[in-house]
């Protein structure tokens, strides 16, 4: 069923697991986030950024993924991964999206609370559940040094103060993670996620979590983070059995005998997520 994201976070939030939040811009990714989650009984969060609504038209993309989730067994919300375009929200808000993250991450404090807010007053309006970010997750940047590094993590006190000003449902915090494959072992700050949410005490998403060990994913969850961003895992699962399938048989032509295995192969490393998170059994 197409339910809010703070009707699958909240409960994340209270028995201490956490929910995989899958990017999807086509059919076959989303076939393969919604057999996954009715295969291992899980909630989730199926989310689309602005690449991915420019890629698919977002009356279309919005189409395909609550059609199957009104279909589906297990609680299904509909999320605007990174949303930075005000204009933007508004569309998924008119398109029947069931969470929306404002991503003024890159603004000064003041702004991002500013534009936040009026868009945590225009969603829950509408019954709809907001995301927003503190501190810069952004790609990986191979060459930053360790100070910088700091500089763009999550400060517990601006995040307190963010969260209470703005209403904000979940928030999105920088604990070491980053976009896109690592180049070396992401260090998480574990006390940093900690210390945000003994002050904070609402769910907490964690970007950048594709390439992050098990352990560490393991940890997280038991301090406190409830919904985990998985992208490239995802695109790299299609991409390695794509290969693999073309290689071995150079006749084949038929997209749905292409595109199905691919989905297949996406699907189990859903599959394995939403084990690894806890959110397995928990729909
Ligand atoms: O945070 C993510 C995905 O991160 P990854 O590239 O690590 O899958 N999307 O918002
Ligand atoms: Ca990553
Ligand atoms: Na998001
Ligand atoms: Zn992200």
């Amino acid at each position: 069923m197409l339910v809010t994201g703070i009707e699958i976070l909240e409960k994340a939030h209270k028995e201490g697991y956490a929910v995989g939040a899958f990017n999807t811009s086509n059919l076959e990714i989303t076939q393969a986030i919604v057999e996954a989650a009715e295969e291992t009984k899980s909630p989730v969060i199926i989310q689309v950024s602005e690449g991915g609504l420019k890629y698919a038209g977002i009356e279309t993309i919005s189409a395909i993924v609550r059609t199957m989730a009104e279909k589906a067994s297990v609680p299904i919300a509909l999320h605007l991964d990174h949303g930075t375009d005000f204009n933007t929200v508004m569309k998924c808000l008119r398109n029947g999206w069931t969470s929306v993250m404002m991503d003024a991450s890159k603004l000064p404090l003041e702004e991002n609370i500013k534009v936040t807010k009026t868009v945590v007053q225009i969603a829950h309006g509408m019954g709809v559940s907001v995301e927003a970010e503190i501190g810069k997750i952004g790609g990986t940047e191979d060459n930053i040094t360790v100070d910088e590094r700091e500089a763009a993590m999550t400060d517990p006190q601006e995040a307190l103060k963010f969260a209470k000003e703005t209403g904000v449902d979940y928030l999105a915090i920088a604990i070491g993670t980053a976009h896109g494959p690592y180049k070396g072992e992401p260090k998480l700050d574990f006390d940093r996620l900690k210390k945000i949410k003994e002050m904070l005490n609402i769910p907490l998403v964690l970007h950048g979590a594709s390439g992050v060990p098990e352990e560490a994913i393991k940890k997280a969850v038991s301090l406190g983070i409830n919904k985990i961003n998985i992208d490239t895992d995802i695109r790299q699962a299609f991409a390695r059995r794509l290969r693999d399938l073309l290689e071995k048989d150079s006749e084949v032509y038929d997209p749905r005998k292409i595109l199905g295995p691919c989905r297949d192969a996406m699907k189990e490393v859903i599959k394995q997520k939403m084990i690894l998170f806890g959110a397995a059994g928990k729909a």
